[in-house]
């Protein structure tokens, strides 16, 4: 949320949360976003809470349905909480220059294979058998935020609703389904998605270096 404050990418933010988390939620932003203490970028931001649905997916929708009548919509995991301000600035300018989706990415720094099946004479579970080289130049690591042209966005969605697309991940898989063109900016390694204990303490020092507040550009 900082970050996406501090961008100035956003004027109208849409926050979905578990149902019970709604009204803590909405006081919580409330008052990072009120008097003298609002956080940077705060000004002139409109920040709204709305119950999410049953996955990633579902809330994404819950938003868009509260989101009123924008031309450009970011979506971002809150997961991804350190994105910091320049990663909102790369995708929304990407969008401006008339990208219809937009997504961070970053290098694959690891060597990926894919998995298929059971290794030979192993139990189920324990070995696989792995079936292919990837080319990892040619891969990437997809974050968030995403930026999309709304219309684009919400035909996306009114698609899965109807014809579900079950091991989609982001919004990104349900645009392209639709045949419009991904475009990739620089993503950022403090936009790393908080999923494992790890990452909590990895998130710890980029916290204690100003992320998610302060870009690189303006590290006072
Ligand atoms: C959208 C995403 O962050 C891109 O990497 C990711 O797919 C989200 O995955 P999650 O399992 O919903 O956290």
């Amino acid at each position: 949320m900082l970050g996406t404050l501090a961008s100035g990418a956003a004027t109208d933010i849409v926050v979905a949360v578990p149902e019970a988390l709604v009204r803590p939620a909405q006081d919580m932003l409330d008052a990072l976003l009120a008097g003298d203490g609002a956080a940077p970028g705060a000004h002139g931001v409109r920040v709204r809470v709305v119950a999410g649905g049953a996955d990633r997916i579902d809330s994404v929708a819950h938003a868009l349905d509260a989101a009123g009548d924008p031309e450009l919509v970011l979506v971002h995991d809150a997961a991804r909480c350190l994105a910091p301000p320049e990663v909102f600035v790369r995708v929304a300018a990407a969008l401006h220059s008339g990208a219809s989706a937009v997504v961070p990415v970053l290098p694959m720094t690891d060597t990926v294979k894919r998995a298929a099946e059971t290794a030979p004479g192993a139990p189920a579970g324990t070995r696989e058998r792995l079936l292919s080289d990837l080319d990892r130049a040619a891969l990437r690591r997809v974050q968030t935020p995403q930026g999309f042209a709304a219309s684009v966005l919400r035909e996306a969605h009114r698609l899965q609703r109807t014809d579900p697309l079950p091991a989609a991940t982001d919004d990104a898989q349900l645009v392209e389904r639709l045949g419009y063109g991904v475009e990739a900016v620089a993503g950022d390694e403090r936009a790393l998605k908080i999923t494992h204990p790890i990452d909590l303490r990895i998130a710890g020092l980029h916290l204690a270096d100003g992320a998610g507040i302060r870009s690189e550009q303006d590290p006072s």
